[in-house]
C-alpha cells in the first residue's frame, strides 16, 4: 500500500455533510486510514504510554488501531447505552460541542497505578468529553499522557489539563470550501 501523509490524508477525504462533518469518508480509505493511525501514534512512541484510551464510538476505531502502533491493549470509555459488563467507574461530561452531556463508563479493573494513559479521538472541541474521560482514568490511580487526535479545536481553559494534545490538523485548516 502506498505511504501517504497523515494531514493530507485527511484534508483529501474529510466531508463536510450538511454542515456537519463526516470523519467516517477518512477512514473508508485503506491508505488514508493507515497514515492517520501512523501520524496519531508518532508523538506518543517514545512517551511511556501502557493503553490507549478511546471514546465510542470513533474513539473505538481509532483507538485501537494506535493500540496496535503502540503495541499496547486499548480500553473503552462507553457512553450510557450497551452491555458493559464488570465493576464500572462514571462520570457525566459537561455540555459538549453539540450542548449534550454524556454519562461516561469505564471499566474498573481496565487501568490501575502502573498505567500511563493515551485518549485517541477524531476530534476535540470543548473538550467536556475529554476532561470526563481524563477523570475516570486518574480515578483508577493511572497517569495521563495526553490526547492524538484527528483535528484539534480546542480553545480554553481545558487545554493544560488535558495536555500534550497532538493534532493532525486544526479545525482552521479544513477547506472552507467543503463547510457549504
Ligand atoms: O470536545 P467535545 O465537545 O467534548 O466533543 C468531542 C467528542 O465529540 C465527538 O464524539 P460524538 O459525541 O459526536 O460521538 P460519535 O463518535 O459517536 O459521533 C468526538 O468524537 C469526541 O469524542
Amino acid at each position: 500500500m502506498k505511504q501517504i501523509n497523515a494531514r493530507e490524508a485527511v484534508l483529501e477525504h474529510f466531508r463536510w455533510d450538511g454542515g456537519h462533518a463526516d470523519v467516517w469518508a477518512v477512514f473508508r480509505d485503506g491508505a488514508a486510514l493507515a497514515a492517520v493511525v501512523r501520524g496519531l501514534a508518532e508523538p506518543f512512541r517514545r512517551a511511556g504510554v501502557t493503553a490507549v484510551v478511546g471514546l465510542e464510538s470513533r474513539g473505538f476505531l481509532l483507538g485501537a488501531a494506535v493500540a496496535v502502533q503502540l503495541g499496547v491493549g486499548f480500553v473503552p470509555v462507553r457512553k450510557a447505552a450497551g452491555l458493559f459488563p464488570g465493576e464500572k467507574l462514571i462520570r457525566e461530561t459537561d455540555r459538549d460541542y453539540r450542548g449534550l452531556r454524556h454519562t461516561l463508563r469505564l471499566q474498573r479493573a481496565a487501568l490501575g497505578e502502573r498505567d500511563r494513559v493515551l485518549l485517541v479521538d477524531d476530534w476535540i472541541e470543548t473538550g467536556s468529553q475529554a476532561a470526563a474521560v481524563r477523570e475516570l482514568v486518574l480515578e483508577c490511580g493511572a497517569g495521563w499522557a495526553g490526547c492524538a487526535v484527528i483535528v484539534d479545536q480546542l480553545t480554553g481553559r481545558r487545554r493544560p489539563a488535558l495536555g500534550p494534545i497532538h493534532g493532525l490538523l486544526r479545525a482552521d485548516e479544513l477547506p472552507a470550501a467543503l463547510h457549504a
